[in-house]
């Protein structure tokens, strides 16, 4: 496998959370929490609801904040009869430079399929969007041992089409469904595991040099007190944090995961 150096990426996905008054107190926060030494190492995401993005892009900008932004979900569309979504257009005008695509909620919860996925990865990328792919299986696959096959059956469909100058800068979650806002967090071989599977396949599908490239998170209860373990596993290259980064301490501490001792 080749060896390149992946910056790694701490992206906190507040889900459902924090109006766009508190979005600008946590965003402040985070940023006075973190030195331009922890933001070289490591680069920090925050993924707020639609309805705060526009004063996250306008906190950051006047500020010079040194942090990345993006959206939760996209339409596949480009504009239209769509009631409720949002489109990678407007995204991209916000300023986002990423957009998570395939989280096990909206799978869950709107019946989101891999041609689905594979179609708002598209469109991601047709509007300037580095899409942050969530693959990961539930509790009932992982206890039939069936979770290798089930994630990467699920990072086939999504990159379905996909070719490879685009795939070269995807950023892939594993997301175990049975880690997520449990508390029960995968152990960093869990999340070694996976990761390894991720990049092995990619390999397989787009060359040795693409999946050098290609960040893979964990996520699942990530938290302070867990993340440097994870962190040291060689495929690991960052982390997808749910509840722990809508508390700005909790999330600098996540991000400087490499000051801890
Ligand atoms: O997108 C983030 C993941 O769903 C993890 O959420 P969590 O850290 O609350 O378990």
């Amino acid at each position: 496998m080749a060896t390149t150096t992946r910056r790694p990426l701490m992206a906190g996905n507040w889900k459902m959370n924090l109006t766009h008054l508190e979005a600008i107190a946590l965003v402040q926060k985070l940023a006075f929490s973190l030195n331009d030494d922890d933001l070289e190492k490591v680069e920090v995401a925050v993924l707020p609801p639609f309805t705060d993005l526009r004063s996250v892009q306008t906190l950051i900008d006047a500020d010079r904040y040194n942090l990345a932004y993006g959206g939760q979900d996209l339409s596949p569309q480009d504009s239209g009869a769509y009631t409720g979504d949002i489109s990678g257009a407007m995204l991209a005008k916000l300023g986002c430079t990423y957009v998570v695509v395939g989280h096990s909620e909206r799978r869950q919860y709107h019946a989101e399929t891999d041609e689905l996925v594979a179609a708002k990865i598209k469109a991601a990328y047709k509007h300037g969007l580095t899409p942050i792919l969530c693959v990961g299986e539930p509790l009932e696959v992982r206890q039939e041992n069936r979770h290798v096959e089930h994630t990467l059956a699920q990072l086939d469909g999504a990159l379905d089409g996909l070719g490879a100058e685009q795939a070269a800068s995807i950023v892939v979650a594993y997301e175990p469904v049975w880690a997520i806002g449990t508390g029960e967090v995968a152990t960093p071989d869990d999340a070694q595991e996976l990761a390894a599977a991720i990049r092995e396949r990619l390999a397989k599908l787009y060359g040795a040099d693409v999946a050098a490239k290609v960040r893979v998170l964990y996520g699942g209860s990530v938290k302070a007190s867990n993340v440097k373990p994870i962190m040291e596993q060689p495929d690991v290259d960052g982390a997808l944090v749910g509840g722990a980064s809508i508390n700005a301490d909790e999330f600098a501490l996540i991000a400087r995961y490499h000051r801890n001792p």
